[in-house]
């Protein structure tokens, strides 16, 4: 290959394209050309890919192209070209060689996990050009992008009457009433704002799952064999998730060379690329508490600091057995797990709330719990609750609010602190069950200790505070006659 057919002939061959045929970007062609009706063209930058990827799948019929112009003119006009390439300057370099290219009307889609503010700066500089560029949050992996994943498009609402249909026909599909797991999110980037949001449930959903697996095996004395049953069997249930499936399945795997599970031969250190970091930065500028995903995040942070575990680890030398527990340990852990997970994804949806209040985006929550259903890597089956709880009340102050979330946390109230407490006797780390049941406790508090703060706060700054008697601003003077003065 080395100049498209429809480039020699001058006829615009394929209804939409794909630039970057990474892991994602070749299953997403893939999965475009696999739907009646469409001729997909396909560029790299390093052209091996492309020509790997088209001589392992003849049976797509893709256009491939090794020069940006060519790619351009093997597209039909208006001409839609969904971008799948590492995040930051990478995507920066595609934009600025389509927008050479395209013309006004030309739609770029930026399906990769960029930021959203990246967003926001890409949608305006394209649209300067009279180009449309939508930031489409994509979700799955490998698999989901190549047999549906969950698509969260940002961008102008009139981009959605084009693109809408094409991103319909490869998205998955709730099993509950086969609708296709995606939706308009909002303008600019109100779609890889909500992708980020995914992303950081997801870092807490794993971590508070990472934290189950470590407490019924170092005190519930189970192997990773029984665990990844105990795990099957919790699939059956509320639980049921991509998550908990792919975990029993890491945990039932034994490692070929030494005949050891799996898990015991991977090292302890999370890797991460960004996203659940840029989740709890937003959150932490928003004013927004997320302490579910921000212990996850920290966790990863922990287990990559590996000097400083080995020089710390030998200096503790006094550690607690384990609790000893019985057989409703498992029960009162999967209590746990299920409640922290409900705060968990709370927050997550407060975080979307409060960007869409901060951006100006129309974000519809039950919307994207529908969107969530399937494809994505959270996808689970309570997705639907969280659902019907916003369609209930779109105005929901907190999922916990909601009387079918608020019931179910109450219900697993006792197991969920017995769980945290033996964590915390018997000296195994649960930052996120931890985190997850405060929060729970400071929004369940009549009054909280911030009015403490207050007072300290007036005391060595003068940073005043507020009456519960009656409106106003105050300030004592701490260091004279203590009298109060209304500011
Ligand atoms: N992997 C996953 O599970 C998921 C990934 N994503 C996101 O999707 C996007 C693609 O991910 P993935 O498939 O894993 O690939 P990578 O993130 O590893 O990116 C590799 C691709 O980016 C291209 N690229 C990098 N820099 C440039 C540049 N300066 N100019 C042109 N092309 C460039 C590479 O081209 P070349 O071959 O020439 O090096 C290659 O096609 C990313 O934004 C990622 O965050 C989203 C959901 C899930
Ligand atoms: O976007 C994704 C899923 O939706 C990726 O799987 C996610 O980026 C993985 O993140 P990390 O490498 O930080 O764990």
């Amino acid at each position: 290959m080395t100049t498209t057919d429809s480039a020699q002939t001058g006829v615009a061959a394929a209804n939409i394209g794909v630039v970057g045929l990474a892991v994602m970007g070749a299953n997403l062609a893939r999965n475009l050309a696999s739907r009646e009706g469409n001729t997909v063209a396909v560029f790299n930058r390093s052209p091996e890919r492309t020509r790997t990827l088209v001589s392992e799948h003849p049976e797509a019929g893709f256009v491939p192209s090794e020069t940006i112009a060519d790619f351009a003119a093997s597209l039909q006009r208006p001409r839609t070209a969904i971008i799948m390439v590492q995040a930051g300057a990478g995507t920066d370099a595609v934009i600025d060689q389509l927008t050479e290219v395209f013309e006004p009307g030309d739609i770029i889609v930026d399906g990769g996990n960029a930021l959203f503010t990246d967003t926001i700066r890409r949608e305006a500089a394209v649209r300067a050009k009279g180009l449309h560029f939508v930031g489409a949050g994509i979700s799955g992996g490998e698999e989901g992008a190549l047999n549906g994943p969950s698509i969260m498009p940002g961008g102008p609402a009139e981009s959605y009457e084009t693109l809408g249909p094409i991103l319909e026909s490869i998205a998955a599909r709730a099993p509950e009433d086969g609708s296709p797991c995606v939706t308009h999110i909002g303008t600019d980037g109100a779609g890889h704002f909500v992708k980020m949001v995914h992303n950081g449930i997801e870092y807490a959903d794993m971590q508070l799952i990472g934290e189950a697996y470590d407490l019924l095996r170092r005190v519930g004395g189970l192997s990773p064999e029984q665990i990844a049953d105990v795990f099957t069997e919790w699939n059956k249930g509320e639980l049921e998730s991509y998550l908990i499936e792919i975990t029993a399945e890491v945990l039932r795997q034994v490692d070929a060379e030494t005949g050891k599970p799996f898990v015991d031969i991977i090292l302890d250190r999370a890797g991460m690329k960004g996203t659940g970091t840029w989740t709890v930065q937003n959150a932490l500028s928003l004013g927004i508490p997320v302490s579910g995903i921000g212990e996850a995040v920290f966790a990863r942070g922990v287990s990559g600091r590996v000097e400083q575990r080995e020089a710390v680890r030998p200096t503790i030398t006094a550690r607690p057995e384990p609790a000893k527990v019985d057989e409703s340990f498992v029960e009162d852990v999967r209590r746990a797990l299920y409640s922290s997970k409900v705060i968990a994804y709370a927050q997550g949806f407060d975080l979307i709330l409060g960007g869409a209040e901060e951006y100006n985006w129309e974000i519809n929550p039950g919307a994207v719990a529908k969107i969530w259903r399937a494809g994505c890597i959270i996808r689970a089956r309570f997705l639907n609750r969280i659902a019907e709880a916003y369609d209930r009340n779109p105005r929901l102050q907190s999922l916990i609010a909601d009387p079918y979330f608020a019931g179910e946390v109450a219900e697993g109230d006792a197991a969920w602190r017995r769980v945290v407490a033996i964590a915390a006797q018997s000296g195994v780390p649960a930052p996120a069950f931890g985190a997850t049941l405060s929060y729970y406790d400071s929004l369940a508090s009549d009054r909280l200790p911030a009015a403490l703060i207050q007072g300290q706060r007036d005391f060595f700054g003068a940073h005043t505070y507020g009456r519960v008697d009656r409106p106003g601003v105050f300030h004592t003077n701490w260091s004279g006659d203590r009298n109060e003065v209304e500011q």
